[in-house]
């Protein structure tokens, strides 16, 4: 498998290319690994606490089989949430959130498109009435994906009125999915939460949302934790997407956002490319990131 640019391997290869057995050393430098990763302090130490423990439980002298250690610890924690996507209402519809830049409207073009593998039917909403160019990057996505889109009447339209539009467009089509993209800026959380919860309340006059996903940039990792906080107090999101992991070398931050905010990761970006989004796979991701 390719080398991630996030992937801790890197950090945690200078150890393991270092002496066989376990010294003082290999703990000090592993942590630095860590924390080089992006776990986080907390996360760090509770990672260290615990592999500590084990090591001498087990009698391990090999960091080749401490290594293992960490990966099954890794993959362990990652998954104590659930990834699943909940996509079974018809229409099933997902409204994607986040401050502005993260990636929700790339995001939106690339999980279509990966929807569409499993013969979904989808529509998408430009209720991101706010930037005109939102509205123009959102149908090139969905021309790319092939998938159909509901855009504004006019520019700065309510965007609660495009959402109603959409998701009244999937019901009457038989659609399977609505994605709806919501606008990025950053308000003050009343206004912010004043219009996601319109947007909220007029689609559920037609249709359950299904999900909330609030897309995190990985490449801003705690510090946009913090800008995003209003969302996840006040916007009911039921999981998370992480982009642009492509261009971090902060691939702890997936373990510590999870266990920072107790919701899932459910989506991960890792480029600019259609293809470029997967679902979440803790075990895999372990692997890949520990080596
Ligand atoms: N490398 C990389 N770039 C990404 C990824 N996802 C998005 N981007 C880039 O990030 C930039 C912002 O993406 P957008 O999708 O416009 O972000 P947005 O959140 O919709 O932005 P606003 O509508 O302004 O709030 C674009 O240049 C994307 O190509 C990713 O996974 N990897």
């Amino acid at each position: 498998m390719a080398e991630r640019t996030w992937s801790f391997s890197q950090a945690f290869r200078s150890i393991f290319s270092g002496p066989a057995i376990i010294t003082e050393e290999t703990w000090d430098d592993l942590e630095a690994a860590l924390i080089t990763a992006d776990f986080g302090p907390d996360v760090s130490e509770e990672l260290l606490d615990s592999l500590r423990a084990d090591v001498e439980r087990h009698r391990v002298t090999e960091v080749k089989e401490m290594r293992g250690m960490l990966r099954d610890a890794v993959e362990e924690r990652l998954a104590a949430y659930d990834p699943t996507l909940r996509l079974t209402d018809r229409p099933a519809v997902i409204l994607v959130v986040g401050v502005n830049g993260v990636g929700k409207t790339t995001t939106i073009g690339k999980f279509a498109n990966y929807l569409k593998a499993f013969d979904k039917k989808i529509v998408v909403g430009a209720a991101d009435t706010f930037r005109a160019a939102a509205v123009e990057q959102l149908g090139t996505w969905a021309e790319r994906a092939g998938v159909d889109i509901v855009k504004p009447q006019q520019h700065g339209q309510d965007p609660a009125a495009v959402a109603f539009q959409t998701v009244q467009r999937a019901i009457e089509g038989g659609y399977d999915i609505a994605i709806i993209d919501t606008a990025g800026r950053l308000q003050t959380k009343g206004g912010l939460m004043d219009e996601l919860g319109k947007v909220r309340r007029v689609i559920e006059k037609q249709a359950p949302v299904a999900e909330v996903l609030l897309v995190l940039d990985a490449t801003t990792g705690q510090n946009g934790l913090a800008q995003a906080e209003a969302f996840i107090e006040h916007a009911g999101v039921t999981g998370l997407v992480l982009t642009k992991l492509d261009g971090s070398a902060k691939g702890g931050f997936v373990l510590a956002v999870q266990q920072r905010t107790g919701l899932p990761i459910k989506l991960v970006g890792q480029g600019e490319g259609i293809g470029d989004l997967t679902g979440f796979t803790p075990h895999v991701f372990a692997q890949q990131l520990v080596g």
